[in-house]
């Protein structure tokens, strides 16, 4: 890892000033050159060629040589969309015959078909996605070590054979000819012959392509990512594996040509989505991607080391490994809707869709959305896992309550006519059957058809009748009678629906707004002080429980849920034509159509299923017990990837949360690893934002930055004085605006969360590259520049303040400015104290 990236960093970073990173890039480049990395014997011929770049053709390029090697990818590329579009015609040849045909032949001629039309409708449905890059690498191999070819036709071993290198004569060092190029893209494409024309970036051949390092080569001698734009092919960029050889393609020297993949990715313009990394994934983060799922895969990095993007990529990668084993979904949960809405194009453009649902954390409740914010005290009481009693209470509890708003308490006498004479039940008979139904942790719902058969039996024992049968069949007989009788009665069911009512989590929650009531149930679990805070905003649900849910209201949502039991429900009636299902006709459509439905069919999926096969959690760090409970309840069976940083952590109490996360995740086997490089902040950002690690977590490690760019962080304080906020709103408003006209892609804008509307008010007007966040909102979110706002603001707004800021300062992939606000306390640089040394 630390090698390949020299080699990437080596070549990209132009420090205009010099920096750490910048320092540490030219003792790398220079450790390069003399590796020789670079300068393998088939560059000097590219670069001579050239025009005689003595350096290798890889630093400018020689332009000759590109063309040339592009127009040979081109070449490659213009051979897989012939294929293509054969595999296409086919497909539409057998889907336009099978409408005809019906169900006509034989089942496993049928089931053949269906595979076919399947498979081809899938290659459509990829290509109509309008990948820009549907091929993106390709790999150069010594022979193989055994001669064994892999199902997708490539040789499978991954060391070199003994005679693969011919030792050097006097002249120059060892020489080798390239005995395998393999092509990587999105999907795997084989020609008629059955020979691979592509090979997928899942498939095990594919693992070099990434894994590859100049320390550890194995076979790949040259690595090339292949740029393109539709079916034109724009651009190669090497790197050269296996330096110390001259090595030869056909006869002819491997010329290596272009700056590193790596650095041109992250170098881009960020815009309002996420992109795959399919093309740049390093070694580190491959390993995580193909660990196998067989248990909890357990992910921690620092801000930018690609935790995220690993995460998508590796649903995609288990679906690829074992699509039936994964057909009952992977669930992806995501700490908020904007990282949602940031992160939602990658699957499709990885060609996976439909199987991944990726939801907020907020958002995992049916019919729930939070929209709302908790202070942070209040989201420390609904988050801790203290709630589960009170909330266990609460539901029993809710039965004593008027079944809606305007409506009276549960009735307090029962009254029936049986056999002729009336039968009463008083308020001391009804609340002993209560009890005795209440019995016991069952959810409260479930048990009204116990409650019913108590009521039955007392009104029975009262009325006497059984006393007047000898005869115990006689006497069955007519106790059976007697049941039917009162439990059709309107009086009877009126009663039971009024003092055993259905209760619905948002009731029960609702409820809770009572300051009195939330007592009772919460006496020794909860503090007056916490009781007050708690009522006070479940008031907001209003009395019907209908207002606007918190992040957190959901988590309990969820719980009561469970608490209560949800009654048996009808089932509902399967959509899907299931002739479709098996051909894979629906994937026929255009993107358009797709991205238009993404949404509907995501939900309609959700709604269909409790219990997912892989759970991967995003920003694990900061779930509470009791989003760990909720999330927990949806992996039971699923083998699960757990992605986080510590040092992000906007939670309070992660003693508490570890046992939640450790209780959700059983005692499966655990695989952990680290990711350690940053490849989000350049070096000067990643600087400033370690002091603050440092006060938030003495001793913890920063991610290294990957790259440097020699331009130090921005300090400008708003004015002094009178009207202190609006110096701040104009200082805010004029470096976000000086941003915009640095940067082709985002500005993120990160407040406190208090002041998050007037920070909207702020930037009217400067258009829809700017955004402005509260700072739990820029949790996993990125820009080309950031603006943070008195960073004592942010710091101060909760016990976990120190990390939230962390989190805003490490948003940035080019530039940060830092506006102090009146409590930062400025330097004469404008530097906020918490920034200082
Ligand atoms: N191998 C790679 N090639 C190209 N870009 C990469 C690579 N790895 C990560 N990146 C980019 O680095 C940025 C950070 O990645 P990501 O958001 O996944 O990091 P993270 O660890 O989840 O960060 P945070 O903890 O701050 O949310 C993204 O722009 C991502 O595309």
């Amino acid at each position: 890892m630390a090698a390949h990236n020299a080699t990437h960093a080596s070549r990209e970073a132009r420090p205009d000033r010099p920096g750490p990173a910048a320092e540490r890039d030219a003792a790398q480049r220079d450790a390069v050159n003399q590796d020789g990395v670079n300068q393998g014997a088939g560059n000097r011929d590219a670069g001579n060629q050239d025009g005689g770049n003595q350096d290798g053709a890889h630093q400018d390029g020689g332009d000759g040589v590109r063309e040339r090697e592009i127009r040979g990818e081109q070449a490659h590329l213009d051979r897989v969309y012939r294929r293509l579009e054969e595999k296409i015609h086919e497909a539409e040849f057998l889907m336009d015959d099978a409408a005809k045909r019906g169900q006509v032949g034989t089942p496993g001629a049928l089931a053949e078909r269906d595979a076919q039309v399947f498979r081809a409708g899938v290659h459509l449905n990829r290509l109509n996605s309008e990948f820009e890059d549907f091929l993106f690498g390709r790999i150069d191999l010594l022979l193989g070590k055994d001669g064994e070819r892999g199902p997708d036709g490539a040789y499978t071993s991954v060391e070199p054979a003994d005679d693969a290198i011919q030792p050097g004569g006097e002249d120059g060092g060892d020489r080798a000819e390239i005995a395998e190029t393999l092509h990587i893209g999105r999907i795997g494409v084989l020609d008629a012959d059955y020979a691979p024309l592509v090979i997928d970036w899942r498939a095990p051949a594919a693992a070099p392509f990434y894994r590859s390092t100049p320390v550890a080569p194995g076979r790949v001698v040259r690595r090339r990512v292949i740029r393109s734009k539709g079916r034109r092919v724009i651009g190669v960029e090497d790197d050269l594996l296996r330096p110390e050889l001259t090595a030869t393609l056909d006869g002819a020297d491997l010329p290596v040509v272009g700056d590193g993949a790596l650095m041109a990715a992250l170098g881009q313009a960020r815009g309002h989505t996420m992109r795959d990394i399919v093309a740049s994934i390093q070694a580190e983060q491959d390993l995580v991607i193909r660990a196998p799922a067989a248990s909890v895969t357990e992910v921690e990095g620092g801000p930018g080391t690609g935790k995220t993007a690993v995460a998508l990529h590796r649903a995609a990668y288990l679906l690829y490994q074992d699509r039936r084993r994964y057909a009952g979904g992977i669930l992806v949960v995501s700490p908020t809707p904007l990282l949602v809405a940031y992160t939602e194009g990658v699957l499709p453009s990885l060609g996976e869709e439909g199987q991944v649902a990726i939801r907020a954390v907020g958002s995992l409740v049916d019919g729930a959305e939070a929209t709302a914010y908790d202070e942070p005290a209040v989201a420390r009481v609904k988050g801790s896992a203290r709630m589960t009693r009170v909330l266990r209470k609460a539901a029993r509890g809710a039965l004593e309550l008027p079944a809606g708003p305007g409506r009276a308490g549960p009735p307090e006498r029962l009254r029936v006519v049986a056999f002729g004479a009336r039968v009463e039940l008083d308020a001391d008979e009804l609340r002993r059957i209560r009890q005795a139904a209440l019995g016991g942790t069952a959810p409260v719902n479930l048990l009204r058809p116990r409650a019913r058969r108590l009521l039955l039996d007392a009104l029975w024992a009262k009325s006497g009748a059984g006393r007047r049968y000898t005869d115990p069949e006689l006497a069955a007989e007519a106790r059976e009678g007697f049941d039917e009788d009162i439990s059709t009665e309107d009086d009877f069911l009126g009663f039971l629906d009024a003092w055993w009512p259905e209760l619905t989590p948002r009731s029960v929650l609702a409820a809770m707004a009572d300051e009195k009531r939330l007592g009772r149930w919460s006496r020794r679990v909860l503090t007056q002080r916490e009781v007050r805070q708690l009522a006070r905003s479940l008031a907001r649900l209003g009395e019907d429980g209908r207002g606007p849910l918190s992040v957190h209201d959901v988590a309990l949502l969820d719980e009561l849920h469970t608490v209560l039991g949800a009654p048996a429900r009808p089932a509902r009636p399967r959509e899907a034509d299931p002739l479709d299902q098996l051909t894979g006709l629906e994937e026929l459509t255009t993107f358009a159509d797709r991205t238009a439905r993404r949404r509907g069919r995501a939900d309609r999926a959700e709604q269909e299923r409790a219990d997912y096969a892989h759970v991967i959690v995003d920003e694990a760090q900061d779930l509470t017990p009791m989003q760990w409970r909720m999330i927990g309840r949806r992996g039971r069976h699923a083998t699960w990837t757990v992605v986080g940083d510590p040092a992000q952590s906007s939670w309070s109490d992660p003693e508490e949360a570890a046992e939640a996360r450790a209780e959700a995740l059983g005692s499966r086997p655990r695989r952990r690893f680290t990711l350690t490089v940053n490849y989000r902040n350049p070096a000067e950002i990643a600087e400033v934002a370690a002091k603050v690690l440092a006060l938030a977590m003495p001793g913890a490690q920063a991610p290294e930055a990957v790259r440097s760019t020699g331009l130090a962080p921005r300090f400008a304080p708003a004015a002094d004085g009178d009207g202190a906020d609006g110096a701040l709103a104009a200082r805010v408003r004029e470096e976000a605006r000086r941003l915009l006209d640095e940067v082709d892609g985002t500005v993120g804008v990160v407040v406190a969360m208090r002041r998050r509307a007037a920070a909207r008010r702020w930037l009217e007007g400067l258009g829809d590259r700017v955004v402005a966040l509260g700072s739990l909102e820029a949790k996993g979110l990125e820009y080309d520049a950031t603006v943070v706002v008195s960073p004592a603001e942010i710091a101060d707004e909760s016990p976990a303040g120190l990390r939230v800021l962390y989190v805003a300062l490490t948003r940035a992939t080019q530039r940060l400015t830092v506006v102090p606000g009146e409590r930062d306390d400025p330097d004469e640089h404008g530097v906020p104290d918490l920034l200082r040394d």
